[in-house]
């Protein structure tokens, strides 16, 4: 891809990687990403905001190869998929200082050995005159790592927010045009990356408010040139109310667990309660992630294996503890064979989790009638409270 105009002297710059299907060595990316650099030519200062994944650098300088001088870089986020190209370009134009957050310095400084005399540290608020354009640093803490900022430029409204808004989604757009694509998207990204730091976000959200934005150019994904509903998005995300929602992760081996997440499924759904099912061997974790944002109830399905739970409802109950989504009740089902520690050690492995814990249902071999009627029960509760609690589909 070759660079792009936004707007007059501001460009696209960066990689579109088709063919990513895992990030962090464990989200899945079913639809690619991208790595948005952006280039900005004030009147007198020339600068690159971001870099790009180190595998796709070559992108990115050949698309410099034009720009004879570069006078800042900004480093935004310190993690390598947008930080790890810098030394590159810093190579080519040495003249270039690097603009970043003093946290961002250190870390950078850590994860690159960018040499000290190459940074200028900014505080929260602090702007830089190109000559005829304006950026504005606003520190937006733990969007998802501890330095995290965005940038501002004042003259054309737009912000640059790293990962803040972002979405795993290859595309030759330069703007959001298939809107339904990128919700979905971008809603993977927020589970995945932004969830655990919900609260959080919601003050950097608010920090933003005062800012007339007409676009959004994130780090992932594409330009958003009507950014109202994607801010809405993540305020819904972040702290609107949980869904009339249960998300089922459950593993069985030999069935009788399954046969017990089928019927708890169908009591579940004849009191119009919406379930999310997913058979962990075979799930998409991204998939999984983006239920939990939703569900106001989270169910885990699991036989005893070895005293504990499957490996599989462990790592997901893992997951899910680190994630910190807002489900507000939980409960556990499974089968055994003679005996064990199955809820003791889920229930251990969720502090995190705000959550009522409903009476677990564990069924010694395949379930009989007193399971079934035990899971109509365990129906009605959840039922019962999703109404209580004024949970919406
Ligand atoms: C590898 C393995 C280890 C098991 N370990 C235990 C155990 O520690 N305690 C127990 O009660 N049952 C144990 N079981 C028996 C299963 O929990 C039991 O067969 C159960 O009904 C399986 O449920 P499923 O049909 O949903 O897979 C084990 C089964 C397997 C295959």
């Amino acid at each position: 891809m070759r660079k792009r105009q936004i707007v007059k002297n501001v460009y696209w710059m960066g990689a579109v990687d088709w063919d990513r299907r895992l990030f962090d060595s464990l989200i899945p990316l079913p639809d690619g990403t991208t790595y948005n650099a952006y280039l900005i030519q004030g009147s007198e200062k020339t600068v690159l905001i971001d870099a790009v994944e180190p595998e796709l650098v070559e992108m990115l300088m050949a698309q410099l190869d034009e720009t004879s001088r570069v006078d800042y870089v900004i480093s935004q986020h310190a993690e390598q998929d947008h930080s790890g190209s810098i030394p590159r370009v810093l190579a080519r134009y040495p003249e270039a200082k690097v603009v970043t957050s003093a946290k961002a310095k250190s870390m950078l400084i850590d994860l690159l050995h960018i040499a000290e005399d190459k940074f200028i540290t900014v505080v929260d608020g602090e702007s830089l005159s190109l000559g005829d354009k304006t950026l504005k640093f606003i520190f937006t803490p733990w969007v998802h790592w501890p330095e995290t900022m965005v940038t501002y430029l004042e003259e054309d409204r737009i912000l640059f927010s790293c990962d803040f808004f972002g979405a795993h989604i290859a595309s030759s757009d330069l703007f959001v045009t298939d809107k339904g694509r990128v919700y979905e998207a971008a809603k993977r990204y927020f589970a995945e990356i932004m969830m655990p730091f919900r609260n959080v976000i919601q003050k950097n959200i608010e920090k933003l408010a005062p800012y007339n934005i007409d676009m959004i150019a994130p780090s992932h994904g594409q330009i958003y040139n009507k950014s109202a509903w994607i801010i809405d998005a993540y305020q819904d995300w972040a702290i609107g109310s949980p869904r009339n929602v249960v998300t089922f992760p459950f593993v069985s081996m030999h069935g009788s667990t399954r046969k017990m997440v089928d019927y708890l499924t169908a009591s579940l759904t004849e009191r119009q309660v919406r379930v999310e099912l997913f058979n962990l061997p075979v799930t998409d974790i991204g998939k999984l992630a983006m239920s939990l944002v939703d569900a106001g109830t989270i169910v885990i399905g699991t036989p005893t294996v070895l005293t504990g739970p499957h490996p599989m409802a462990a790592y997901c109950a893992f997951l899910a503890n680190a994630l910190r989504p807002k489900a507000r009740y939980l409960s556990i089902v499974g089968s055994y064979g003679w005996g064990g520690k199955v809820v003791e050690t889920l229930a251990g492995m969720i502090p995190n989790l705000k959550v009522e814990v409903l009476d677990p249902i564990l069924s010694k071999g395949v379930p009989s009638r007193n399971e079934f009627d035990a899971l109509d029960r365990l129906a009605d509760t959840i039922a019962a409270k999703h109404k209580e609690s004024n949970f919406k589909v």
